[in-house]
């Protein structure tokens, strides 16, 4: 008999995104009951339900009536809290099952992007052993890929064909590179250091230099579908793990 959790079709090679984020579901399941745990704790559920069936509550306006007070100051709770909200409103069926109350939503603010090509031939990029950069060269060996990271990291990369290692402090500064390609690193840090990192890679690449960035882009609205329970799954993750990490908007 089929089952909900059933694969609804095959998969065969590299996964699709949907199927990506149902096994990374799977992975940060535990997230789930950390997050309603944290959301009965503060209240938040209470606060929602008490708002009625028309409230549309930001995250502020819930920090606000929260009775609980910690020690992180003020901008801390409310940032958790837009982590654990949006995480807890990207599981629909949950909320509506405990909430008889209004509607949490977030700001929106308006953004454009724009798109670029780009020619590369040094490529650095902060990645772990180096298997992305690997993966590039091997499929471009016109580009030569500088793969950085800490010593002690760097010290158990295996050897790529194109690729060479390099250990530092992507604080203090980074590689030379026509582009510099970071996957899965800003999610892990503050805007602050975000910022500093971004500036490190701006000083390092030419005037046609490219900065490349490769991240889960977190939506406005939470929606009740496989991606977007990932995104906000994996932004609980970095709020538990690294102080200030989050998934990030476009804007
Ligand atoms: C989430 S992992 C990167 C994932 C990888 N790009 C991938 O796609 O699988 C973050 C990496 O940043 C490295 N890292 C952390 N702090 C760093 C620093 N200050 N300088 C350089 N690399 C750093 C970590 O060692 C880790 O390998």
């Amino acid at each position: 008999m089929a089952s909900s959790l059933e694969p609804h079709r095959e998969v065969s090679g590299e996964m699709d995104n949907e199927t990506h984020a149902f096994v990374a579901q799977l992975a940060m399941g535990s997230f789930l009951s950390m997050a309603l745990k944290t959301a009965c704790e503060l209240g938040i559920l209470e606060i929602i339900a008490k708002g009625g069936p028309d409230a549309k509550l930001y995250a502020t306006d819930i920090a606000a009536k929260m009775p609980t007070k910690t020690n992180a100051g003020s901008f801390a709770p409310i940032l958790a809290l837009n982590q654990d909200k949006n995480f807890l409103d990207s599981w629909s069926h949950l909320k509506d099952a405990v909430l008889e109350g209004g509607t949490a939503f977030n700001r929106a603010h308006d953004g454009t992007s724009r798109n670029c090509c780009i020619l590369i031939r040094d490529l650095t990029a902060s990645s772990s052993v180096g298997i992305t950069l690997h993966h590039i060269t091997s499929k471009y060996p016109n580009i030569k890929g500088i793969n950085f990271d800490l010593p002690h990291v760097i010290q158990c990369a295996p050897t790529y064909p194109g690729v060479e290692h390099v250990a530092g402090d992507m604080f203090e500064s980074v590689p030379e590179g026509d582009a510099i390609f970071m996957k899965g690193i800003l999610h892990n840090w503050s805007d602050e250091q975000c910022v500093r990192l971004l500036k490190n890679c701006y000083k390092v690449i030419p005037e046609n230099g490219k900065v490349i960035v490769a991240e889960f882009v977190a939506p406005l609205m939470p929606e009740s579908i496989p991606s977007v329970k990932g995104t906000f799954l994996l932004d609980v993750q970095m709020m538990t793990q690294f102080p200030g990490g989050k998934e990030r908007t476009k804007e």
